[in-house]
């Protein structure tokens, strides 16, 4: 593996290092930072030296209340550690002091924390991925991540290789979803618009949004027709032979794309499916190279269905800006534009279900996801009272989840839930999410009217889109953490 600049911190758990007195100076130099950064001062790292240019140079620096030795190995990077500032300065020290060793964000690099035998060595890994967002995909690594290796073993006497094997995938308990207290809530939306039932339906959406995290909507008032032939185009899509599908590869500096993501290195575990992620909207956003032009009415059927669900979330979000009582321009206009991601997830069947899993735990960094089933082959699970939740699509509702960004924006009123997907041992399952964003100059952050309403205490951090989202990509998929991040 080729590595950026690397600076390698004695693991204070490993081999402690007697506390050295507290450091005067120092500070991020005046002037524009370097890659994007901004300039703040940083009063907690203090290099003891003056940064040297030979490799290799110990040196002591102070990261939080960690007292560590850095060595940087190779060139060093114009951006070291007295260049950040201090929030990211304390989100490595987070990781340290959790022994949580895993890709963070500093400034507008990827880092990459692994721990060794002695050290644990911070890797900058922008260089190696080109951008952000890209998660680690050397071109060897990202064909063996291919569908076809996952049909390539699904004979039952066959071996899975073992980065596909998830241990926790077939010993977590699941409880079946279809009882009257375990089935998640069912929403009307034509009943929400009748003066009559809306008052009552309204609550049954706030509760589903509180307690559950997740609903299914009924009679959202998409046609029939724009569901079957989105439903027909997918479907033809991921029949397609492997080449004709690779001609929309994902790029390693794109989100967008035929392949696998959140793949952040090469020893994480991989799920059991493929992915297409398409930017629908804002329409100028779109990137037509990655939009399939087979099958011949896959462009159109997507821009219907776009339009729909976009029309529905925003309906929803005004119910919702109602129920919490705040001004639904207010809410809306956090979702100017009505910024819309979709990913199609295919997945293979294997027999070996217990030992695999098409989606890892994650929640969705969204306001609302709209999860439409392609095909009639049930795999969503969701996590409620530390069990796992099997979920009963009915036949062309939407299942409709809370992502991290509306639980932030409500100051946490609303939840968003863990889920996941598992695989069938003879079908293929294909399900479709479509992703409601903030547009690009949001914040992501509690409602300034709710933070008042809650005595003015905010729950969670508030931080520019971009960043959320480059958070959010950077990382492997891993349940709650995200928005636990973002918690103050
Ligand atoms: O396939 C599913 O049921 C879940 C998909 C999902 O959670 C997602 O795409 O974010
Ligand atoms: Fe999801």
């Amino acid at each position: 593996m080729a590595h950026g600049t690397a600076q390698t911190y004695h693991n204070p758990a490993v081999s402690p290092r007697a506390p050295l007195p507290a450091a005067t100076g120092g500070g991020a130099p005046a002037g524009p930072a370097p890659d994007g950064l901004t300039n703040c001062a940083v009063p907690e790292v203090a290099p003891r030296r003056a940064p040297s240019t030979a490799a290799r140079t110990p040196q002591s620096v102070r990261v939080g209340a960690l007292e560590v030795d850095t060595v940087i190995s190779g060139k060093p990077r114009i951006c070291d550690m007295d260049m950040l500032c201090t929030s990211q300065i304390d989100e490595i020290a987070n990781c340290l002091t959790r022994q949580k060793y895993e890709h963070i964000l500093v400034g507008t690099s990827l880092w990459r924390i692994v721990r060794t035998a002695e050290d644990i060595v911070i890797i900058d890994f922008t260089k190696e991925c080109g951008s952000l967002g890209s998660g680690y995909q050397s071109q060897e690594f990202f064909q063996a991540c291919k569908k076809e290796l996952a049909l390539t073993c699904n004979r039952p006497d066959q071996q899975i290789p073992d980065r596909y094997i998830r241990p926790e995938a077939g010993t977590e308990e699941v409880i079946c979803g279809q009882g009257i207290n375990t089935a998640i809530p069912v929403i009307d939306l034509a009943k929400l618009l009748n003066p009559q039932s809306s008052q009552e339906e309204c609550a049954k959406l706030r509760s589903a949004c509180q307690h559950w995290g997740f609903f299914q909507l009924v009679n959202h008032g998409v046609p029939d027709d724009v569901i079957s032939d989105v439903r027909r185009d997918l479907t033809e899509f991921f029949k397609l032979p492997l080449e004709a599908k690779e001609a929309y590869a994902k790029p390693p500096d794109k989100y967008e794309g035929y392949g696998q993501h959140f793949v952040v290195s090469e020893k994480q575990k991989l799920d059991w499916g493929d992915l297409l992620h398409l930017r629908l909207r804002p329409t100028e956003s779109r990137d037509l190279r990655f939009w399939p032009a087979h099958p011949s009415s896959f462009r159109n059927s997507m821009e219907r269905y776009s339009l729909e669900t976009a029309k529905v979330a925003r309906c929803l979000l005004e119910f919702l800006a109602m129920d919490m009582g705040v001004d639904p321009e207010s809410l809306l206009e956090v979702f100017r534009g009505q910024p819309q991601n979709m990913r199609v997830n295919y997945y293979p069947p294997c027999r070996q279900t217990g030992k695999v899993l098409g989606l890892s735990p994650h929640c969705d960094a969204t306001s609302l996801t709209l999860l439409l089933h392609v095909n009639d082959v049930q795999g969503l699970q969701i996590r409620k009272d530390g069990k796992w939740l099997t979920v009963e699509a009915l036949d062309g509702a939407f299942v409709v989840n809370v992502g991290d960004m509306l639980e932030i924006l409500s100051n946490g009123r609303y939840r968003s839930v863990e889920h996941r997907a598992v695989v069938h041992p003879e079908k293929e399952r294909i399900s479709a999410a479509v992703f409601h964003q903030a547009c690009r100059d949001a914040t992501v952050g509690p409602l300034p009217e709710l933070v008042t309403k809650d005595g003015g205490r905010p729950v969670y951090k508030s931080m520019a889109y971009e960043d959320f989202m480059k958070r959010f990509f950077s990382a492997k998929l891993d349940g709650r953490a995200n928005v636990e991040g973002m918690k103050i």
